[in-house]
């Protein structure tokens, strides 16, 4: 393989990561189940999410592997472990009688952070370029960016924790977050996919409060004596509540914190839709501090101020902030932001995404106070130039059979492939499982159950092809993914090139490289100019089919996004660079251009997989 520094598994070597020693490390008490699972023979998957899915007489007929694949599983609906669901993960806690920093307990160490052997630097090879990003501030403060962990003013166990989370360097939006938050202020941060601005919100908020945690968190049960349902429960009375779109957002976030409370007073928690609320319930009763949630649920518990109660928060974030600002989610929202019992007074308010359009971030800025900093690392919204697109040409008829000759002539890599509604999801997801490749699903319409056994599956590598409908997989964090297909891409209505950046944002992470292949029809025409504006602009081949769409003129000279309307004009004062902070409407839109982000293009035309021509390019020549 004519590597050229893609960070790709060895081509036809069969499938072999298992996770073990990533940043994604499936603790031992909570490993994949043996069977993978995608939703083949299911007999029943609708209903209540609480109940274990029917057990289907299921005949096991696995079809012979795809060459070079691991053997597709089938889902085990056998497997009824109670204590299998993700809010159930061990969080450290200890009886509270030694001070604000407790004991090391090893084996929660290993679930948490891998074996010490696999503690290298979890960054790719191209995480010198994510620093060489412009960063943009705008606001009435200026922060002055930290330059290393060590000198960011953090606890010794916080920084210990930071160490063995394998983070060497901060990325940009970490050089700024954590003194902005440190300093007391409001903050709007928009990063690109795969920059680290979950650490960026968690590092300084825990670390703010790690301290005094005995001082400010509700009193709670010893957990080393705690008998559910006999003793006394706590009311959870969080210091943070962080809000996430999705369920499994809100798992990933929660096992971040997870990493990050280490050895300190503080508690994290998840709850999420679909999830078992009794488990729920008895995880916030034995206290809460740090409360990851999904919004409906975080609602429901809102409702019940027996069990939840947000008098002493002073922290709430809000992930992936573009989405749930959306329109849709307004009353919602509304609710969350100001319908408990929270001092608005004394809380800071933070929203983060890659993507953020202006009447979104309006409407954010309206719950901020006056000294809030707003940050951007690059253009809002812009994709990653180390992740190479190609965009191919499709018959819609022959979608299947170019998904599958293309699944075929790559290495057997981790792959995620985006479909536009749940019934294309299943259809895939049956139509590739019958073919040999080891995939499963995650949508809507599954069971809690099965999502979570989804994702833990794709995660280990069991099943290293998800398909997935776009909101679903937002914000989804897996080591390794080096592929992203759009089987659909996603229409203007529903998400446009917003959508698209945040689903090819799944690979080329955190400074690896990686592939996206989208699938275009004539349906797609809608999309076609700004989805070749990005091309443009993260220097990729536009192909013939596309050409007409591409601006010409000064046009070309200063590419103008649709999306730059939405930047906000004039009165940024404090942009690092100096001006148009958050884009000003001007035409530095491409921060790359004249601001040398990325000065050269990182990406060899010819190396998607490191083979030559290999890829995409002769699967779409067959077409
Ligand atoms: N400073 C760092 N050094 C090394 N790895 C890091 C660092 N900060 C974060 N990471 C890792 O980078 C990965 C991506 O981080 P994260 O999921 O927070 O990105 P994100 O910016 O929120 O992406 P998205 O917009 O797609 O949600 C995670 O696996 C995280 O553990």
């Amino acid at each position: 393989m004519a590597d050229q520094g893609w960070d790709v598994p060895a081509a036809t070597a069969g499938f072999t990561d298992t996770g073990a020693g990533n940043d994604n490390w499936e603790s031992p008490g909570n490993q994949a189940p043996e069977a993978s699972a995608g939703n083949h023979e299911i007999t029943d998957t609708a209903g209540n999410d609480n109940e274990p899915a029917k057990v289907a007489p299921v005949v096991q007929n696995i079809p012979t592997p795809l060459e070079g694949w691991v053997a597709p599983k089938p889902y085990d609906y056998t497997d009824k472990d109670p204590n299998e669901w993700e809010s159930n993960a061990r969080v450290y806690e200890w009886d509270g009688d030694v001070g604000d920093v407790g004991p090391e307990f090893p084996d929660l160490e290993l679930q948490l952070f891998g074996p010490q052997g696999s503690r290298e630097p979890t960054h790719g090879i191209d995480f010198s370029r994510i620093t060489e990003i412009e960063v943009l501030q705008e606001g009435p403060t200026h922060i002055v960016p930290i330059a290393s962990f060590e000198t960011a003013g953090l606890h010794p166990i916080m920084l210990a924790n930071v160490k063995m989370a394998r983070y060497g360097i901060p990325t940009p939006i970490q050089k700024y977050c954590i003194p902005a938050v440190h300093q007391g202020h409001d903050v709007i941060a928009i990063a690109q996919t795969g920059s680290g601005k979950t650490a960026a919100y968690l590092i300084p908020i825990l670390n703010k409060l790690m301290g005094k945690a005995k001082k400010l968190a509700a009193p709670r049960p010893n957990p080393a004596t705690f008998r559910p349902g006999v003793d006394a429960p706590a009311r959870a009375e969080p210091l943070v509540v962080i809000v996430a779109p999705t369920r499994e957002l809100a798992v990933q976030i929660f096992n971040e914190a997870r990493k990050f409370c280490y050895r300190s007073m503080l508690r994290p928690c998840v709850v999420y839709g679909g999830g078992p609320i009794r488990d729920q319930i008895e995880q916030l009763q034995k206290g809460c501090d740090v409360l990851v949630a999904s919004p409906g649920r975080l609602i429901d518990f809102i409702d019940r101020p027996a069990v939840l109660s947000l008098c002493r928060l002073r922290y709430m974030v809000i992930d992936e902030a573009d989405e749930m600002l959306h329109s849709d989610w307004e009353e919602d929202f509304t609710k969350i932001l100001c319908g408990g019992d929270q001092e608005e007074g004394n809380v800071n308010y933070m929203f983060f995404s890659a993507t953020f359009p202006k009447p979104i971030r309006e409407l954010a800025k309206t719950h901020l106070n006056e000294s809030h900093v707003r940050i951007a690392v690059g253009r809002a919204g812009s994709c990653h130039k180390n992740i190479k697109q190609n965009v191919v040409l499709v018959d819609p008829m022959m979608k299947k059979t170019a998904l599958f000759d293309l699944l075929s002539s790559l290495p057997a890599t981790r792959t995620i492939i985006f479909v536009n509604n749940k019934r294309v999801a299943d259809e895939l997801d049956d139509f590739l499982y019958n073919k040999g490749v080891p995939c499963t699903s995650i949508h809507a319409d599954r069971t809690q159950k099965e999502r979570e056994a989804s994702m833990r599956a794709f995660r280990a590598g069991g099943s290293p092809v998800l398909i997935a409908t776009g909101v679903s997989a937002r914000g989804i964090d897996v080591r390794n993914v080096m592929h992203v297909i759009n089987y659909d891409l996603p229409s203007i209505e529903h998400g446009g090139i917003e959508e698209y950046t945040h689903r090819i944002g799944r690979t080329g992470r955190i400074g690896h490289r990686g592939l996206s292949t989208s699938f275009y029809t004539n349906r797609d025409e809608p999309i076609a100019s700004v989805l070749t504006r990005t091309l443009l602009e993260t220097e990729q081949e536009i192909p013939d089919f596309l050409e007409t769409f591409k601006p010409d003129g000064d046009d070309l000279v200063n590419l103008k996004f649709e999306a730059e309307e939405d930047f906000d004009g004039g009165d940024n004062n404090s942009g690092e660079d100096g001006d148009d902070a958050f884009g000003g409407g001007g035409d530095d839109n491409n921060a790359d251009e004249d601001g040398g982000a990325f000065k050269e293009n990182n990406l060899s035309r010819d190396s998607a997989f490191g083979g030559g021509e290999t890829t995409t390019a002769d699967v779409a020549s067959g077409w």
